[in-house]
């Protein structure tokens, strides 16, 4: 989201003059080699035509949310105290396994650090913090407001510095209680801190849902990740994923990332200019707008891989989701475990190291953190989106467009999953006749597979016993009679 929010703040407002990032050194990049990677990315291409000189912009700030101060350098510290104008901030951790002592300092202590940053700048206009929508999960309606937290973060942050991790880990069912894992627990007493340190800055809180691939800009489809849906669709397409808990007619609340960054910048805005007198909180949701559900988002993802096919997919593109849980274990066994075995046994009897069962294991580890939040269903009041819509002029609606009663899912589902195609995986779209002809090989290998399966079953079980062949004789001559009733009573009708 950073990087999409720095792209449409180059490209959509040429008067800001500069734009200060925290930046981290990461796998063996320094800061500034990262920043430079990132400009060059597909993303900037549309500011790279407009300016090309827009790197000029860019000053990068080195930082680290673990450490204390963020480990600001006291001359970048006095730089940011006397230009900063906006905060967004919209660092975190957003895994779902993160050790709650990890999740605790990375997306609670590093917000109270800037807040705290953020109360010694001069000219700070706004602060802008992006939660989750689903930091308030453990309730099914949920408002624009701050509720209370589930513990007091003060206190906690207190127990957790002479806590041994083994302890920490043992007591954190306990303490993050009906919420699904440390991160939305985290993000939850985030909005506390902001409430609580905000002292006299003028503060909007934004709530993305699930955020996936832009459904407009800068242009349609853009990702970059993993996260969330995108590995989900990108295992499905891959033939990997055949089935997953998640309900049909549950409300699949995906937020396209442009739509959020829109809407966060125009709270910027609002917040600056009109400067509310208590935080403001922006549920920035589709499913109270613009409905669509998992059971549609299946068929579509499914209809656009057969389409326009991942290129080496294991399998045919076929997942199904189910609520049930009998029935997805089933499935896991009969379509992912037991391929993943007859494929690595094939890898060792070829000499190669057997690989399947392992992706298997990530993935089944992947899915079922996510299954929570695609197998129940939550209302979000969106009254505040609404307002901060009715404010804007005609022109800034359509500059900064978060309107989702526009969106069109289907379309947006097949640009989401080519995205992914292209900016995720990095596939050619001009090699989709070889993926193609990939999948007719599939399709006949599993021909292939059931033909040579059924002549065993009857190898095996029927031939041999009498009691078998009666009963299998029986089925066909059924199937037969019922055949030729149909056939008969068809001609009659006509
Ligand atoms: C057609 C069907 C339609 C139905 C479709 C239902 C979709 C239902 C989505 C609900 C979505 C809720 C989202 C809540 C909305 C927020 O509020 S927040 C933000 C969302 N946060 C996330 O999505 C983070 C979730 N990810 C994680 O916590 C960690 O990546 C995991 C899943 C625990 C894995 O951790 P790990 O084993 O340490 O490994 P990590 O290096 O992170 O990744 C390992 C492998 O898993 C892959 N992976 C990572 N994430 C995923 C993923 N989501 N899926 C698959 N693979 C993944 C990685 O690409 C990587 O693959 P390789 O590169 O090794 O081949
Ligand atoms: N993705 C989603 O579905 C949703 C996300 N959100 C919220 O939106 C915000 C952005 O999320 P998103 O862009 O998806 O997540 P990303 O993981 O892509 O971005 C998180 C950012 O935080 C930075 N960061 C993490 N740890 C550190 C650290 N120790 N020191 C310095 N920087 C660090 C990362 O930097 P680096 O590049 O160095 O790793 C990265 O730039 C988060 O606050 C998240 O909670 C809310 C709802 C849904």
């Amino acid at each position: 989201m950073g990087k999409v929010l720095v792209e449409k703040l180059l490209r959509s407002c040429p008067d800001v003059n500069a734009l200060y990032i925290l930046v981290r050194p990461k796998a063996g990049q320094s800061m500034s080699e990262r920043v430079q990677d990132m400009m060059k990315c597909k993303l900037f291409d549309r500011v790279r035509e407009d300016n090309p000189d827009f790197h000029q912009k860019i000053i990068p700030i080195s930082s680290e949310l673990m450490q204390p101060g963020l480990a600001i350098s006291p001359e970048d510290v006095q730089t940011l105290t006397s230009c900063i104008n906006i905060v967004f901030h919209c660092a975190a951790t957003i895994r779902f396994d993160e050790p709650l002592k990890h999740a605790l300092q990375l997306n609670v202590i590093a917000t109270q650090q800037l807040l705290s940053l953020a109360q010694q700048m001069q000219h700070l206009q706004a602060f802008i913090h992006i939660s989750t929508a689903y930091a308030n999960c453990n309730r099914r309606h949920i408002d624009e407001v701050i509720y209370p937290p589930p513990v007091e973060p003060k206190k906690l942050i207190d127990s957790l510095e002479w806590m041994d991790d083994n302890i920490i880990r043992d007591i954190t069912p306990r303490l993050i209680g009906d919420r699904p894992n440390t991160y939305t627990y985290t993000k939850a007493l985030a909005e506390c801190v902001v409430q609580q340190e905000s002292g006299k800055l003028n503060i909007g809180i934004i709530r993305p849902s699930i955020v996936g691939a832009s459904w407009q800009e800068p242009f349609p489809g853009w990702i970059d990740n993993f996260n969330g849906p995108s590995g989900v669709f990108i295992a499905a397409g891959k033939g990997i994923l055949r089935t997953m808990r998640a309900s049909n007619d549950a409300v699949a609340d995906l937020i396209p990332v442009d739509v959020v960054i829109n809407l966060t910048l125009a709270a910027g805005w609002y917040t600056a200019v009109h400067r509310p007198k208590t935080a403001l909180v922006y549920n920035c949701t589709t499913g109270g707008i613009n409905p669509f559900h998992w059971g549609e988002i299946e068929h579509h993802v499914m209809s656009t891989f057969k389409r326009n096919p991942l290129e080496q997919a294991f399998r045919r593109p076929n997942a199904n989701i189910t609520s049930n849980y009998l029935i997805n274990q089933y499935w896991i066994l009969v379509s992912h475990k037991f391929p993943a075995l007859i494929y690595d046994l094939f890898l060792r009897l070829s000499g190669q190291k057997p690989q399947m069962m392992r992706i298997f294991n990530r993935l089944h580890k992947a899915i079922g953190l996510l299954e929570y939040f695609s197998s129940q269903d939550w209302e979000w009041n969106s009254d505040n989106m609404n307002m901060l819509m009715s404010q804007l002029s005609a022109e800034d609606k359509k500059t900064f467009n978060f309107d989702v009663r526009q969106l069109n899912w289907p379309e947006y589902i097949e640009n989401y999953c080519i995205g992914t195609k292209k900016y995720v995986l990095n596939e050619d779209m001009s090699d989709i006749p070889a993926a193609r002809q990939h999948l007719r090989k599939l399709r006949n290998i599993r021909y292939t597979f059931n033909t040579v399966l059924l002549v065993f079953i009857w190898r095996v079980f029927i031939a041999r016993s009498q009691m078998a062949r009666n009963i299998w004789y029986f089925v066909v001559s059924l199937c037969f009679k019922f055949l030729s009733y149909f056939r008969a009573s068809s001609t009659l009708t006509q």
